[in-house]
């Protein structure tokens, strides 16, 4: 993202890059905050709503580390995300800032496990958590910052992606999905907005296809639904309706449980708005039963796609979740084995005139169009204005995809059905989203992200890209390395996450403490000593314990006798991260 809406020293926008020029750091941090709390009280007038104290309150706390340059996503509700500059590590960062004053507990809860989970996770597409920081009215997420946006900006923009650029953003998502599922997190909130992207900064006659640095970047964020299932299953309904599975639809009524296999169907959803530009799914019809669910896909549009793109999507939207394509399967689809001409010549499924953001709604079996269903889709939780329904389309009930309900006589179904919905959606709400707005309260457009239009035609996305088609051909190759890289870990990664359930298995909590104590902004020889110190201790209380690190992570494997039982067992493996700077 570039700076367009910085603060310059005149109090002016200032649309320069601002990675190589930072006019606002001969600004303290106070006129910054005062000139953006006056901008975005401005803005907020206008939009509405919003709080200013949260700025306020981050300028007093970070004062002396981050300069705040704009907002990347202006608050609409409890929080808000902040581009920053981070003066000792001298680089860019994104501040995610909840306010504490409107959450409940369960709410503090669940930002608390966010950070838990995020700070054990390490992976290329996965957004790190640089830091994090509590005070008396905020918590703030320090994250890296994903410059350009994310993945629902640049399709409401751009319109559907040729599938050359999709599948490298699907194998990237899919690798990142595969790492959380082998740990056993369900991310449940996969959807576009949630998917960050970071043009490579170079794109001039590089013949990098080896280069993993130069590839469009895409990464997960926003955990804050995701949960560590240690048995693989979880029973909380949440989610973004458009994008929820039919399993979690049905918690409750039909279903009790469900996997990660709900993030692959939502990723199928999502790889389907990249590839047509509009999403799948109508969210005014619950489907009766499981094996109701006919997914449906709209001729005119889907022809247009080609066979190896449709196949990974169809895969994931997939009605039955136990035989669902997972992420590790996914990967082996024959659309990342395409050599460089296939996609090179794939211009047809380019960027569409004919396909625009909004041509999508739901049907019954019997081709009716499901009038006033709209009323009851919820798109996006967060509030950001969504795909709207165009009317024009809805009359061509033809072309459109949907779920279809099998049964024809679904007419009353349908009243039923929204019915359920609205208790679906109330019940998630109160669940989930009780901290976020209403869609009442929401406005129906939100500005753009700063910066994007021309970024975006800039860096050629309305047309094929060759140079990514060219790239598109180490697919297999990056797939392969960070399989590979994944495969050692997995077991202990997932057992470092264990110390979200330390209540069931106290005897762990002595030893899990020994990474707790590895402080992330220590120095390695500082970890070192530390985890030097902490292993003879904890030798006394648990038995043997092996030490090992590189330069990115402390191993440590412990046996132990448990003392409460009878055998001596290798309890687990744990990694730490080890900061990269
Ligand atoms: N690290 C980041 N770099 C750049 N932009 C980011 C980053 N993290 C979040 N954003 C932007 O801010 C938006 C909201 O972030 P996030 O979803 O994490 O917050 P949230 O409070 O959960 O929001 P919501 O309530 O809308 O889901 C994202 O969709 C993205 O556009």
């Amino acid at each position: 993202m570039s700076q367009s809406g910085a603060i310059s020293s005149s109090g002016s926008t200032d649309s320069s890059d601002s990675s190589s020029n930072f006019p606002n750091l001969n600004l303290t941090v106070a006129e910054l905050a005062a000139r953006e709390v006056a901008r975005l009280s401005k803005q907020r007038t206008q939009k509405g709503g919003g709080s200013t104290a949260i700025f306020l309150q981050l300028s007093d706390m970070l004062k002396h580390r981050y300069k705040l340059i704009s907002p990347i996503r202006p608050s609409m509700s409890n929080s808000e995300v902040i581009l920053a500059y981070d003066q000792i590590l001298d680089t860019q960062v994104a501040l995610k800032v909840i306010n504490k004053a409107s959450l409940t507990d369960a709410e503090k809860w669940r930002v608390l496990r966010e950070t838990g989970l995020l700070k054990k996770l390490s992976h290329p597409n996965i957004i790190k958590l640089q830091d994090f920081h509590e005070t008396e009215t905020c918590y703030v997420f320090v994250l890296e910052y994903m410059k350009d946006g994310d993945l629902f900006d640049l399709v409401k923009e751009t319109g559907a992606l040729t599938s050359a650029q999709v599948r490298i953003i699907a194998a990237q998502v899919a690798l990142g999905l595969r790492y959380l599922h082998a740990r056993r997190v369900i991310h449940r909130d996969i959807k576009p907005e949630n998917i960050g992207i970071r043009f490579p900064t170079s794109m001039e006659g590089d013949d990098t296809s080896d280069n993993y640095e130069h590839w469009t970047e895409v990464k997960l964020i926003d955990f804050g639904l995701s949960t560590y299932a240690k048995s693989g299953r979880a029973t909380t309904p949440c989610g973004t309706l458009g994008y929820m599975a039919p399993e979690i639809l049905f918690i409750g009524l039909h279903e009790c449980e469900y996997t990660s296999a709900v993030d692959m169907w939502a990723f199928g959803c999502l790889l389907y708005i990249l590839l047509t530009g509009a999403p799948p799914f109508e969210l005014g019809i619950v489907p009766q039963s499981k094996l109701d669910v006919v997914v449906s896909y709209p001729p005119s549009i889907w022809s247009k796609v080609p066979a190896n793109a449709q196949q990974a999507v169809e895969s994931c939207l997939n009605p039955n979740p136990e035989t669902r394509i997972t992420a590790a399967k996914f990967l082996d689809l024959a659309w990342f084995q395409e050599d460089d001409e296939a996609e090179g010549e794939d211009e047809s499924t380019g960027p569409r005139d004919d396909v625009t953001v909004g041509d999508i709604e739901c049907e019954s079996n019997d081709g009716d169009t499901s009038e006033g269903t709209s009323d009851n889709c919820t798109g996006s939780c967060s509030g950001r204005s969504y795909f709207s329904v165009d009317s024009r389309a809805q009359s061509d009930a033809a072309e459109k995809s949907s779920v279809q309900i099998k049964d024809s006589a679904q007419k009353a179904a349908v009243g039923i059905a929204n019915k359920r919905m609205d208790t679906a959606e109330s019940r998630m709400k109160s669940h989930m989203f009780h901290n976020r707005p209403s869609d009442e309260d929401l406005p129906s457009e939100v500005d753009p992200p700063i910066g994007h239009s021309s970024k975006h035609k800039a860096k050629g996305l309305h047309q094929p890209v060759p140079v990514e088609a060219r790239r598109a051909k180490s697919i297999a190759d990056l797939i392969a390395k960070y399989k590979d890289e994944q495969e050692d870990d997995a077991a202990a990664t997932e057992f470092d996450l264990e110390s979200l359930t330390l209540d069931r298995e106290p005897h762990l909590e002595g030893w899990l403490r020994l990474s707790d104590l590895l402080r992330p902004s220590a120095s390695k020889d500082k970890q070192d000593k530390e985890l030097e110190l902490q292993t003879e201790r904890k030798q006394e209380m648990f038995g043997s314990i092996e030490g090992d690190s590189d330069d990115r992570h402390v191993i440590v494997r412990v046996t132990t006798d448990d003392r409460s039982s009878a055998e001596p067992a290798e309890v687990a493996v744990n990694v730490v991260n080890r900061p990269l700077f």
